[in-house]
């Protein structure tokens, strides 16, 4: 099947800047593809990159669209290469359609630092019940001492409330290992800590292991799997915890789906700030390969003015 190729590049100011450890994050930038068929019908996708999470930067996706004829077909975006894999999952999507998915479970991404703990109530009053934190962001006896207070407004007042940390890669071993800890304690008194994400930077996967074995509090990895060959890898040596999949930068969703059907893993869907059209494909694989005891991370569809 042959498709006429246009894609339109977009950017988008967040409301409120993201605050993670590796900055603020205050423009949302990626492009949306259009591939139109001989009767008409045009399918759409969306390419949205963090090259600071692992993914081809924006310049090269729009190298890529630009390099591209104008007439294209399912071969050429089956065969794009794994060094471009925001643009996998953009051009893949674009060829087929998504039905409306079903309800799912999302959570909450709450700002990082004390004013977590004022967003968290409306946040709980229209329904949510998982809540994300990033961590990593201030000094860790601030972050102790907002997590006490955080937790005690969120998680043990109320009963079934539970709780995600991400540390995008910035705790040193010591401050890991005082944050399982307290999170360790914290579950003995049941309250429902769901995981800590990515704890280390990726290059000590190895000790992340080590802790995965040592705490009753489970980890995540996310930057760690931000890419398909990334996720096999891990597979391969041995992590059997959560794996954190963010489909637009993850790669293929075919060979996505392929993975996930071969091995049974515990995963989390989240959103890396996309627009609506990525939104639907990846709540569309999300509700096919997610399993429904975790929230998915795409709470709050109102990043953008
Ligand atoms: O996962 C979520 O709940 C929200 C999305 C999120 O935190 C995120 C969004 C964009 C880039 C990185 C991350 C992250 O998980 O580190
Ligand atoms: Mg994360």
């Amino acid at each position: 099947m042959k498709y006429l190729f246009t894609f339109h590049p977009y950017k988008r100011r967040f409301i409120h800047p993201v605050q993670t450890n590796h900055g603020v994050w205050e423009i949302r930038e990626g492009i949306i593809v259009s591939l139109k068929q001989e009767d008409g019908q045009v399918g759409q996708g969306e390419i949205a990159p963090i090259p600071w999470f692992g993914s081809e930067t924006l310049e090269q996706a729009l190298e890529f669209c630009s390099s591209l004829p104008k007439q294209i077909d399912s071969e050429l975006i089956l065969s794009i290469p794994d060094t471009l894999p925001a643009c996998q999952f953009g051009f893949e999507t674009a060829l087929t359609e998504t039905p409306e998915p079903p309800s799912l479970q999302f959570s909450a991404l709450l700002p990082a630092g004390k004013s977590a703990i004022d967003a968290s109530i409306p946040l709980w009053q229209s329904g949510y019940r998982t809540f994300k934190w990033k961590i990593a962001v201030n000094p860790i006896d601030e972050e102790l001492a907002i997590f006490d207070l955080l937790v005690q407004k969120i998680v043990q007042n109320l009963a079934n409330g539970a709780i995600r940390l991400d540390a995008n890669g910035g705790l040193s071993l010591d401050e890991a290992k005082l944050w399982l800890e307290t999170c360790d304690k914290l579950m003995a008194n049941g309250v429902n800590i769901e995981f800590i994400e990515q704890p280390l930077p990726r290059s000590q996967f190895e000790q992340m292991l080590e802790l995965s074995a040592s705490y009753n509090t489970k980890l995540a990895l996310d930057e760690s799997v931000a890419t398909l060959q990334n996720l096999e890898t891990c597979y391969s040596k041995g992590w059997r915890q959560i794996f954190v999949i963010k489909p637009l930068i993850i790669g293929s969703p075919s060979k996505l789906r392929q993975f996930c059907q071969q091995n049974q893993i515990d995963t989390v869907f989240s959103s890396v700030f996309e627009t609506d059209v990525g939104r639907t494909a990846a709540l569309q694989l999300a509700s096919e390969l997610s399993h429904h005891n975790r929230a998915v991370g795409f709470g709050i569809n109102h990043w953008f003015q």
